[in-house]
């Protein structure tokens, strides 16, 4: 049972390896079971969105292979097939509880533009108030290996981001984090709660034991640091156990509970997207006084900070900002073109030709996120 509690949003995702059975094939039984769960979440009155692997798994049988194919254009061909009958037996049994199920398909290309990526946040806001249950996915089918998000560890915090979600629960085929590979070292020990992904947890966490899943437990953390940046608690743990579900949003199941730091404020919806989502066109270096600037003081950032201008952009562009060491200290949308940037680059506000002049500001305030919130870029 649900303990009574303030309405929440949560995230679900279930890996491809809790949704199959030992011959790789998509097992029914495990299916309802999970949907069932979630169904109970939802009568108690919190939105959910889930996000599911297995499209894959669900198709590559029906198209002729007797094992997962590792060539790219086939597993896109199973995903094709596999989707369809992952959301018709979604439809079905969320259907039995008298939910509807709809189905949102993203690639990273849509995530680059924030339009796009604000549109699909609009509509997963219809969908929930509505009491729909949107089932995310990779777009396999479409998608390039330079614009995968490659694993759903990875979209599920980014769509957990997306929607400012309050919880984000990854299911897996194992109980959590342990503090080394558990497939290679049988002494290995569960961590129940971790506040900080240090490199210690990162080193632990390994790739995956099993032939269906993607990123192993290594993908998993580095969802969590997305997850984490954003404010939003984080639990992993095991699809295989009776009301795993039900009990993390309790917060009594067993598994790894990663919990944000509370003084830390989370990034918003925009600065999520500038952190992880929006690809990089250029960069801009500043000096010692910038970097106070923007990271002590809670400034813009001003021309008269900026030494050099690197690659081509325009405005409107997410750059990344250096400082003249070498240090990354962040990224942010710029409000000139490279250009523009590189005559103005050294002058006070009050020097720049008005024929420039936009904003003033290269990056106004709104418009950047430092490190260490953010994790490196990914590309
Ligand atoms: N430190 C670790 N703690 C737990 N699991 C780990 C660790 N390092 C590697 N793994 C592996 O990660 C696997 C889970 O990831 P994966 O197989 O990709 O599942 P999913 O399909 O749920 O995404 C575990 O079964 C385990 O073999
Ligand atoms: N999008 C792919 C799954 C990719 C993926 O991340 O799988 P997993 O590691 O099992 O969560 C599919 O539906 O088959």
């Amino acid at each position: 049972m649900i303990e009574s509690q303030q309405k929440k949003r949560i995230v679900v995702k279930i890996g491809s390896s809790s949704l199959t059975s030992r011959n790789g094939e998509v097992s029914i039984q495990k299916l309802v079971r999970l949907v069932d769960e979630i169904a109970l979440i939802k009568d108690a009155g919190h939105e959910l969105i889930l996000v599911s692997s297995g499209a894959v798994a669900a198709g590559y049988r029906k198209l002729g292979f007797i094992d997962r194919p590792s060539v790219l254009a086939e597993k896109q061909a199973a995903a094709s097939i596999g989707q369809c009958l992952l959301m018709e037996a979604y439809s079905e049994r969320f259907g039995s509880h008298g939910y509807i199920a709809s189905q949102i398909l993203i690639t990273r290309s849509d995530f680059l533009d924030e339009k796009r990526y604000m549109n699909a946040r609009n509509t997963i806001q219809v969908l929930l108030e509505r009491g729909v249950v949107p089932i995310v996915n990779e777009n396999d089918t479409i998608t390039i290996k330079q614009l995968k998000f490659g694993d759903n560890d990875t979209l599920s915090a980014k769509v957990a981001g997306l929607v400012e979600a309050d919880q984000l629960i990854i299911l897996s085929d194992i109980d959590g984090l342990y503090d080394d590979n558990p497939s290679t070292n049988p002494d290995a020990k569960l961590l129940e709660v971790v506040h900080e992904i240090t490199a210690d947890i990162e080193a632990a966490a390994g790739g995956s034991a099993s032939d269906v899943g993607t990123g192993g437990m290594s993908s998993k953390i580095e969802a969590v640091k997305i997850s984490l940046a954003a404010g939003i608690e984080t639990f992993i743990g095991d699809a295989n156990k009776p009301n795993i579900l039900v009990d993390a949003v309790n917060h009594t199941a067993k598994g790894t509970y990663f919990k944000p730091n509370a003084e830390q404020e989370g990034l918003d919806v925009h600065q999520h997207w500038i952190a992880f989502n929006s690809g990089t066109k250029g960069e801009v270096i500043i000096d010692d006084g910038a970097r106070v600037a923007i990271t002590e003081e809670q400034s813009h950032l001003l021309p008269q900070g900026v030494r050099e201008v690197k690659g081509t952009f325009d405005c409107g562009d997410v750059v990344v900002i250096r400082h003249l060491n070498g240090d990354e200290v962040g990224r942010g949308v710029i409000n000139y073109s490279a250009d523009q940037l590189r005559e103005i680059k050294r002058l006070k506000l009050r020097e720049i030709p008005d024929h420039i002049r936009v904003i003033g500001e290269a990056i106004s305030q709104d418009d950047f996120v430092c490190y260490p919130t953010i994790v490196p870029p990914e590309s």
